[in-house]
């Protein structure tokens, strides 16, 4: 099983506002088409369609139903563009929206691992996303980031290959690309250039570490080398 993620700053502008890189989800589609991996389930970043409504409606401070309704009609929205580009493509991608099949409990994920399961089983690719979801302990809808779906969906399928595609070559350390990261390096890599509501680069890496997976964050121009099992970008190292 491949669980990879395209990250919201490779398919939107992040400093737009709705902006999509239409090429590059197009390019993404014709790569799974081309390589047409046995098992995947793709994970996408919202970037410019989803964290400035967080800002907007101030998602993270209040209960904001209309906020949170139109921050989650905005990633339905980019979720699919990208079904599209891959039906285009002769692909089956099968959207699972975390609005309704995630939940927190005091900020631990649970999901319906079911509906997976039985999209993968016939013969689709899940396609999920970042978005808000509810939290049922303090009754709030809280941003559920991509990173934290993908690995999530990668742990409980115990995935074999875990990516995340971005718009830089991989993790810079000390201005140089690194092969490899592990937690010595943390406190040397930096956010977001755009606008972020969850942690940028220096999350993202925290967060594999935390999980205890090892996984790849690459240029989303290597998509078809990381599906082809080359070794792209930088390796984040938590064993
Ligand atoms: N040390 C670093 N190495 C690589 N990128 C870094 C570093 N420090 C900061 N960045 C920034 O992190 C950005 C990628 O993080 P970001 O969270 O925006 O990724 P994403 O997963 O593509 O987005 P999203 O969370 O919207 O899906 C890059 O655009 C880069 O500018
Ligand atoms: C901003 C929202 C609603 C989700 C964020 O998901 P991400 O773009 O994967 O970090």
């Amino acid at each position: 099983m491949i669980v990879v993620k395209i990250g919201g700053s490779a398919i939107t502008d992040k400093k737009g506002f709705k902006i999509v890189k239409i090429d590059s989800i197009e390019r993404v589609a014709k790569d799974i088409a081309e390589v047409r991996p046995r098992k995947l389930i793709l994970v996408h970043g919202v970037g410019s369609f989803g964290h400035p409504f967080v800002v907007k409606y101030r998602l993270k401070e209040e209960k904001n139903l209309e906020g949170v309704v139109r921050a989650h009609m905005s990633c339905k929205e980019l979720n699919a563009m990208i079904c599209e580009a891959m039906l285009m493509y002769g692909l089956k991608p099968f959207p699972v929206h975390p609005l309704l099949t995630f939940k927190l409990r005091g900020g631990k994920i649970t999901f319906d691992i079911d509906i997976f399961e039985k999209a993968l089983e016939e013969g689709f690719i899940p396609v999920t996303h970042g978005d808000m979801v509810y939290d049922v302990e303090d009754r709030f809808f809280k941003v559920l980031s991509g990173d934290d779906i993908t690995l999530k969906l990668a742990k409980a399928f115990k995935a074999e290959k875990i990516g995340f595609a971005t718009d830089v070559e991989g993790v810079y350390v000390d201005g140089k690309l690194a092969d490899v990261v592990t937690w010595k390096d943390l406190d040397k890599i930096g956010f977001s250039k755009g606008v972020d509501v969850t942690g940028g680069m220096r999350s993202k890496v925290e967060k594999i570490l935390r999980s205890g997976v090892n996984a790849r964050i690459f240029s989303i121009s290597k998509f078809k080398g990381f599906l082809s099992c080359e070794e792209v970008g930088t390796l984040v190292k938590s064993d």
